[in-house]
């Protein structure tokens, strides 16, 4: 398997403040790897660190098979950027903005400016001031400039805040097409689940500076979205035979009558069998299937981490 991107152990510690703890990322070669988390998990720290704006207190970066280090120009030459909100010289025009980029980047292929304004749809308007371009177009222009320079793998940090419904499927559509018809690799952050399942390959899920998950959305699809739910006036106590007699971790008391069991490794029946044998009192017990959101809001809540 060829990795283009891998965290090895990244932590960022920040006035005694861990940030960033233990993450190891696997971005593979040809992929979108969609980063989810909600605000404040740790997303713009980890890429801050990927791109070499901000140094890891510990851990390990690899971009395109090379450890990165203080001097690894060349590897982030073959990179593409949005961190955080995209910023530009305002008095100039959008084209003026992509040569400034591409010289400073050591990049002079002019041909490659207007292949990447028509990507975005800003054919036409490059002529304009910045400053009189909508959020959308900015957010449209920065992406233009990241992919300026015909990068092997692009680092996109909530690209599409503040888009509207259509500026956010156009945006879709061209991640995918990126993809797809270049081979660009896409490391891409939200805290929209709707948004990067519609996209990703693969998800990387971090909650509190910490990687909870990593996983194909085949496997999603395939493995993860049935669970055992028991319906009871004694949850606690299944919570206590779930882990003390069946070394079942990966479930989630949903309130006082409800449990769901995540674990697909064991039946209903044994579930059954070992609830009546320690005395639990079952209303029901049924497989359900869930839906992908449910599936993420357990593993952010506990389910999958159940301490
Ligand atoms: N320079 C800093 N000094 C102290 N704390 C920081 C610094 N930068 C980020 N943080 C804190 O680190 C945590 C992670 O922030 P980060 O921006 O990486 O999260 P995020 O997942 O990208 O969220 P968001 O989508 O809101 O930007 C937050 O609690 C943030 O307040």
């Amino acid at each position: 398997m060829t990795y283009i991107l891998r965290t090895n152990h990244l932590t960022k510690t920040i006035q005694g403040k861990e940030l960033v703890s233990n993450v190891s990322l696997n971005i593979r070669k040809g992929e979108i790897y969609g980063f989810l988390g909600p605000n404040g998990a740790g997303k713009t720290t980890i890429m801050k660190m990927i791109s070499n704006l901000v140094k890891p207190t510990q851990g390990e970066i690899e971009l395109f098979g090379e450890k990165l280090t203080n001097t690894s120009f060349q590897v982030l030459g073959r990179m593409g950027l949005i961190i955080e909100y995209p910023i530009f010289y305002d008095k100039l025009t959008a084209r003026e903005n992509l040569e400034l980029h591409c010289e400073y980047m050591g990049y002079h292929d002019k041909n490659a400016i207007d292949e990447a304004l028509n990507l975005v749809n800003l054919k036409g308007i490059e002529g304009k001031a910045v400053k009189d371009f909508s959020l959308g177009m900015k957010q449209r222009l920065g992406i233009a400039r990241a992919i300026s320079t015909k990068p092997e793998l692009l680092i996109l940090d909530e690209p599409i805040n503040g888009l509207d419904p259509l500026g956010i499927k156009e945006l879709r559509d061209l991640f995918k097409m990126l993809c797809k018809e270049f081979g660009i690799t896409i490391f891409i952050s939200s805290h929209i689940l709707g948004e990067i399942e519609l996209i990703a390959d693969t998800i990387g899920v971090i909650n509190h500076g910490k990687l909870i998950k990593e996983v194909s959305m085949d496997e999603i699809t395939d493995q993860n979205m049935e669970y055992i739910e028991v319906m009871s006036n004694d949850c606690k106590r299944i919570a206590y035979v779930l882990e003390h007699h069946l070394s079942i971790n990966n479930f989630k008391v949903i309130d006082e009558q409800f449990i769901r069991i995540y674990d697909t490794q064991i039946s209903q029946s044994e579930i059954t069998k070992a609830l009546v044998l320690n005395d639990v009192n079952i209303e029901s017990i049924q497989t359900k299937r869930s839906s992908l959101e449910d599936y993420f809001l357990s593993l952010l809540n506990g389910g999958g981490i159940h301490a």
